[in-house]
């Protein structure tokens, strides 16, 4: 049997940035993962592969879309899209061992093998060489979440699947019908569209991206209509039925759509099968997720949970500050994770990113606000990148002028939106962002005229 300060159960984000941080802070550390790869969903199936896709399949749009305009002859260009999936496999791989890399320079012992708790500080680590005890006086619960199921709808791994199988189809569909317009839907269905696909997004809202600021959520709706997404809203899929050379998707009060692909992406949830709560006295909430304290700590002493298994948002970085937190904690009684500061970003083109408030929230909690926005089009580098879509929109608390949520659509939003975490994080108002000099030409002057046009107004509009 063996024994440690601190045991970390699965290596995703939460998991594999606690342990790492736990070693870095003088504990014995170990972590078990039950696949063989490690870095959880975000690396093996999640953000990297998906990533990783959108940018060639952006690659492979510019060159027929756009680079004639740049007096570029693109004639002849072609797709070998098993070439595409390789480099992407490429990139997941190098992070993954990376990882590996990572455990061995710390010193951290690697597990590998279901692990199930079977008392406190005790988990039962099985793998196909059999079962061992592994013992710690901290055990973090870091096992990620699933692909929810919707009724009616089975995935085969064929023609009806989720996000891990839309990595990795080995044609381009003729037809994708996919089942949710959030962001895997988006990012997904916009990835397969721009490799040749039609693409028809199913929603069950009368909007697109639930939780995004509506005003962003609408611009970007036109944006991907005018790219060629297709779009049924207020539709909520029934069914779904693999058939021998097409797949049939049935929605509530309308005609059935057929199709030779189906992707399912209603959303995650929490990951807690056979991990033996009940042996250590922890119960899951209504939507499946572990209660835990503000310190992490679950109802079973000495065992916390992080990442997409606890409350919040299902993000990769709210995973890793909340492992580096709790693990501070633990170590040194201090770590804090800042709510109101986690940004998102939907990887689309343009880019939707947002951090804080949306004015919907703020109208909703009767916070009396000021807004200020510009528009790409009037910024010298957007124009020179020929990406002029979108705008970005600061929110201040009319009051105090605080900072209170900044949303972006436009391009490398998902950068952009950094530095109005860095903002909130440090309380800054709208002033502080529009009296901070921004390099010229650059899309972070959008920002900066945002936070401009809450009060003095913004110079080139
Ligand atoms: C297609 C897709 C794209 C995404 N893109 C982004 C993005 O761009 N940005 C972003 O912020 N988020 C993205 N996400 C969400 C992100 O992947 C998750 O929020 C993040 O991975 C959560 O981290 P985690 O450590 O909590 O869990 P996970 O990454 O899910 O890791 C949990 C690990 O625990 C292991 N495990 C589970 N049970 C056990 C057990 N009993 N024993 C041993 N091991 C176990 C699992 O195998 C897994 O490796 C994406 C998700 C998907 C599906
Ligand atoms: N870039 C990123 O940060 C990123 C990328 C991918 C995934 N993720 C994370 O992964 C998680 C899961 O993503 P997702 O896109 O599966 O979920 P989601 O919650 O973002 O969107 C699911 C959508 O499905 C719709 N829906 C639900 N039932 C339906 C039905 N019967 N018919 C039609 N539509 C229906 C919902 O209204 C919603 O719009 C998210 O929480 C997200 O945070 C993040």
């Amino acid at each position: 049997m063996s024994n440690f300060d601190l045991l970390v159960i699965g290596a995703g984000p939460g998991g594999y940035v606690a342990a790492l941080r736990g070693a870095q802070l003088g504990l014995n550390v170990a972590c078990v993962e039950k696949e063989s790869a490690l870095g959880g969903t975000c690396l093996r199936v999640g953000c990297i592969p998906s990533k990783a896709l959108l940018e060639s399949s952006e690659l492979y749009e510019v060159a027929r879309e756009e680079f004639a305009a740049h007096g570029i002859d693109a004639d002849g260009l072609s797709l070998d899209l098993e070439k595409m999936l390789s480099r992407k496999d490429r990139v997941v791989t190098t992070l993954t061992r990376g990882i590996a890399g990572l455990f061995k320079k710390n010193k951290i012992t690697h597990f590998q093998g279901q692990a199930r708790f079977s008392g406190p500080g005790k988990v039962v680590v099985a793998s196909a060489d059999g079962e061992q005890t592994v013992e710690a006086k901290h055990i973090i619960i870091a096992t990620g979440s699933k692909v929810a199921k919707l009724p009616g709808v089975e995935p085969d791994g064929q023609r009806i699947g989720t996000s891990t199988e839309a990595l990795n189809y080995d044609k381009v569909p003729e037809h994708l019908v996919v089942i949710g317009g959030g962001v895997i839907g988006l990012e997904l269905g916009s990835v397969w569209r721009r490799l040749g696909a039609r693409v028809t997004v199913l929603e069950y809202l009368d909007r697109i991206l639930p939780g995004i600021d509506a005003e962003v959520a609408d611009a970007a709706f036109k944006v991907f209509k005018k790219q060629g997404l297709e779009f049924k809203l207020g539709c909520r899929v029934t069914g779904a039925q693999s058939k021998k050379k097409h797949a049939r998707v049935e929605i509530d009060g309308q005609d059935p759509i057929e199709c030779s692909q189906v992707l399912l992406c209603t959303g995650r949830v929490p990951m807690t099968d056979g991990l033996g709560l009940d042996t250590i006295g922890i119960a899951v909430d209504k939507r499946g997720r572990i209660p835990v304290t503000a310190g992490f700590q679950t109802a079973a002493e000495g065992v916390y949970a992080i990442g997409d298994v606890i409350e919040g948002p299902m993000l990769a970085h709210k995973a890793e500050e909340e492992g580096v937190a709790c693990v501070e904690r633990i170590a040194t009684g201090y770590g804090h994770v800042d709510y109101n500061a986690i940004p998102s970003v939907a990887y689309t083109h343009p880019e939707i990113a947002s951090v804080g408030k949306t004015e919907e929230q703020l109208k909703d909690e009767g916070i009396e606000y000021k807004t200020g926005k510009f528009a790409f089009m009037a910024n010298g580098r957007a124009k020179a990148l020929n990406q002029t879509e979108g705008f970005a929109k600061v929110l201040a608390d009319a009051k105090t002028d605080r900072i209170l949520g900044v949303h972006i659509f436009g391009a490398r939003a998902g950068d952009l939106i950094a530095e109005a975490a860095a903002a909130m994080t440090f309380h800054a108002s709208s002033e502080d962002l529009a009296r901070t000099c921004h390099a010229h030409p650059t899309l972070s002057e959008v920002l900066k005229e945002a936070a401009m046009a809450v009060t003095s107004g913004a110079i080139h509009s």
